[in-house]
């Protein structure tokens, strides 16, 4: 079986990206199984100059082609807010918990219909010698006024799909992967490749 590797520490992205490339016949391999590889330090100001930065940086130390994420939540209420800050919202120690109740907490007075919100992913995918592709996916809906569920990760148990009546954390990983900002900007890189021709991985 073919390897995509993602440079990621996220244990939930890793699961995402296993629902989304096991149907294609790929493996994944994330930073969890390249221990001696330090984090990467995340100095862009948008989601698509750290993708780039976290790919590039991996492509060239393991000399491969390599994947990354960077993704959030966008709150229209917050003027955008948590965004490309989403992991550090409440503060470096990057809780789940703390940053979605942080979220709910600055919301706690906007009316339901003004909670719209998208979950935003830049991908990037760089590979020695090669021009380093970068592609985005989004997903619409609502900031709910409490937890709900326990799947999936980060603001899922916020993140509310009206015309499912669930919160993301409700779906299972397949009905999340036929979904997701992270399954369109996968559809995305996957047209790129088609076009720019298929010896990328
Ligand atoms: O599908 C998702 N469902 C819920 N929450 C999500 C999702 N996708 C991103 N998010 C949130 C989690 C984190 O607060 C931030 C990503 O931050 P981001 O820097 O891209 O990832 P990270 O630091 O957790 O791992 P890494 O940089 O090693 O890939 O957005
Ligand atoms: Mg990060």
């Amino acid at each position: 079986m073919e390897t995509i590797i993602i440079a990621t520490n996220n244990k939930g992205k890793v699961k995402d990206f296993e629902s989304l490339f096991h149907p294609m016949g790929f493996q994944i391999k994330s930073l969890q199984d390249f221990p001696e590889i330090e984090e990467i330090e995340e100095t862009g100001t948008t989601f698509e100059e750290n993708a780039i930065l976290k790919a590039e940086y991996l492509a060239k130390v393991l000399q491969t082609p390599v994947i990354a994420d960077d993704s959030g939540l966008i709150v229209d209420a917050l003027e955008g807010r948590p965004g490309v800050y989403s992991a550090r919202y409440a503060g470096l120690h990057k809780s789940d918990e703390d940053n979605l109740q942080k979220v709910l907490s600055e919301l706690h007075d906007v009316f339901p219909g003004k909670r719209t919100a998208r979950f935003y992913c830049a991908l990037a995918l760089a590979a020695p010698g090669k021009k380093t592709i970068t592609v985005n996916g989004t997903v619409e809906g609502y900031i709910s006024s409490e937890k709900r569920g326990t799947n999936g990760f980060g603001y899922d148990p916020i993140f509310f799909l009206p015309e499912l009546d669930k919160t993301m954390a409700e779906l299972t990983a397949d009905e999340k992967s036929g979904l997701s900002h992270r399954a369109n900007a996968i559809k995305s890189l996957m047209n790129v490749i088609e076009k720019e021709g298929k010896e990328f991985f």
